[in-house]
């Protein structure tokens, strides 16, 4: 991973001013989930078929779990995917006194019970949506006492947006003894605010919307579909939120909110990952419930590489990978991570693994999170051939003749260009197929890109620190052993001293 070039200059599309480092900082703590059993052992090589169910978006049940404390009466939820990360939420909710009924597959949530304004703080460390509760607990109680949040190590990932919105609508935050503690200024409730993000932060957003559902008028930034759906859910519970899913949210304030039922959108993120297992396999899958358009950035760079959608309805897709000729392949690209409907930092990790499949240089610039390509050293143990320098990966695909244009243009501009050609060039024939090996998931997605990877290498793949990807993969081996894959989860038995 030694690099020797300089990236600076980069041209690159514009992206959001980010927040810089200048900015203060409450910084959680990122617990580190210890790395023993089980593991998953993959027999790579085998072409998927068939259909797989996609479950609820993670990313939307947890705020939506968060939310259910603005409300009175129960709140009936259908869709909320079975992981260690939603399960973490419910104990959050039940360390306040929330009562929670699993009915298989609908969560009945009543927070009618609620007493405590002090969430369990080993719970809250556990998960980045843990802290969402401080919304909601502000709204409703006027008060709130939360510790720092966890969630996947992918860079500093502080808190100032939410506490600068929380002032803005007139709460008073401080910071002691490792808890964020906040309440109402004037001893009731939120007044209500204007607040603009200068980064349209996905938890900041959510955070503020639920605590300004109570109270009135917040302008905020971030139009993700999980933002969009906790928009709804709000909505069907009584709140008067405007704007969803563009760059001005209005909410004006209610005195209650009430119990509803709602249904949790597919997870897109899920659904991306295994549209890419089957591209690395060259396979054909369909997989549903979807929304088409929540993965169209996607979509469209794997149509370009030169996959295709066989089949395409408002909740279905087929996806096919498979080529029409032996000798045709999938061509390598470029991606950038940015905010919804840019590309999503959480299937970027997935798709360098696929990028080491395809043909000629492939470059990965990740702009969201400062620390996301640690996947990288793992993923370079099946064989390819990768070089970091920053936030910018370079894959150095298989080379049949053709390369990647844009890739070439955009290296030889930087100066980089005759650094990674002469790279590429000596290394080059050395680049075959992925091989199994031994590695560690150490963050979610990471985690699921090895997963990716053992799938399309030659021979077997063991996988440690699994407990990573289950925060957010709902049965991921069984689902992908209905489609063929060879893939079992196995109980590391520690060998006596
Ligand atoms: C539980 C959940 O929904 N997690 C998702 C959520 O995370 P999360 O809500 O944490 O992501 P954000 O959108 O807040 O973070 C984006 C960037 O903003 C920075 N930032 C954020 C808040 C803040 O107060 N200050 C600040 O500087 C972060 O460090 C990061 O660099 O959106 C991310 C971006 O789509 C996804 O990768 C995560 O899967
Ligand atoms: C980064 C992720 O999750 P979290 O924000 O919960 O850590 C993710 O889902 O990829």
């Amino acid at each position: 991973m030694a690099s020797t070039f300089n990236p600076r200059s980069l041209s690159s599309p514009p992206n959001p001013s980010k927040p810089s480092s200048h900015i203060p900082t409450l910084q959680p703590p990122h617990k580190t989930i210890t790395l023993q059993t089980p593991n998953f052992t993959i027999s790579g090589g085998s072409t998927l078929s068939g259909h797989v169910s996609i479950s609820g978006s993670k990313n939307s049940a947890l705020p939506i779990l968060a939310a259910t404390l603005c409300c009175s009466g129960t709140s009936n939820l259908r869709n909320v995917p079975d992981l260690s990360d939603t399960r973490t939420m419910c104990s959050v909710l039940g360390s306040l006194g929330a009562e929670i009924e699993d009915l298989g597959g609908e969560l009945v949530v009543n927070t009618d019970g609620v007493r405590s304004v002090e969430p369990c703080e080993d719970e809250i460390g556990k998960i980045r949506g843990g802290f969402f509760v401080v919304g909601p607990l502000l709204a409703r109680f006027g008060e709130a006492v939360v510790g720092l949040p966890g969630g996947c190590d992918i860079g500093a990932r502080p808190i100032d947006l939410y506490i600068r919105g929380l002032r803005a609508l007139g709460a008073i935050v401080e910071f002691r003894d490792g808890k964020v503690h906040a309440h109402a200024a004037n001893g009731k409730g939120l007044m209500g605010g204007r607040f603009r993000l200068n980064y349209p932060s996905v938890g900041a957003t959510e955070t503020l919307m639920m605590a300004a559902c109570m109270a009135d008028g917040v302008t905020v930034l971030s139009n993700e579909p999980e933002v969009i759906d906790l928009a709804h859910f709000l909505i069907a519970s009584g709140a008067c939120v405007e704007g969803a899913g563009t760059d001005k949210l209005l909410i004006k304030g209610r005195s209650r909110l009430h119990g509803s039922e709602y249904s949790i959108i597919p997870d897109r993120i899920e659904a991306g990952t295994f549209m890419l297992a089957a591209a690395i396999t060259r396979s054909c899958i369909s997989m549903s419930p979807v929304v088409p358009s929540h993965l169209s950035c996607l979509i469209n760079k794997l149509v370009n590489a030169g996959c295709k959608i066989a089949q395409c309805t408002h909740d279905m897709l087929e996806f096919s990978a498979v080529p029409a000729k032996a000798r045709d392949v999938l061509h390598g690209f470029n991606i950038r991570t940015n905010p919804f409907p840019g590309f999503p930092t959480d299937l970027q990790p997935q798709i360098m693994t696929l990028l080491t499949t395809c043909d000629g240089l492939s470059m990965v610039k990740e702009s969201v999170f400062e620390n996301r390509l640690r996947h990288v050293t793992e993923l370079q143990k099946f064989g390819p051939r990768i070089q970091v320098c920053g936030s910018t990966a370079l894959v150095f695909g298989k080379d049949r003749g053709r390369s990647n244009r844009t890739a070439e243009v955009r290296t030889k501009n930087s100066g980089l260009w005759e650094h990674c050609i002469g790279f590429w060039k000596r290394q080059r024939k050395k680049v075959s197929m992925l091989r199994g090996s031994r590695v560690v998931a150490s963050d979610l997605r990471g985690g699921v890109s090895l997963v990716l990877a053992g799938l399309a290498a030659e021979g077997t793949t063991e996988i440690n620190g699994i407990a990573h990807i289950d925060r957010g993969y709902e049965n991921l081996e069984t689902k992908l052993q209905r489609l063929g894959a060879d893939v079992k989860r196995l109980i590391n038995i520690p060998s006596p001293l």
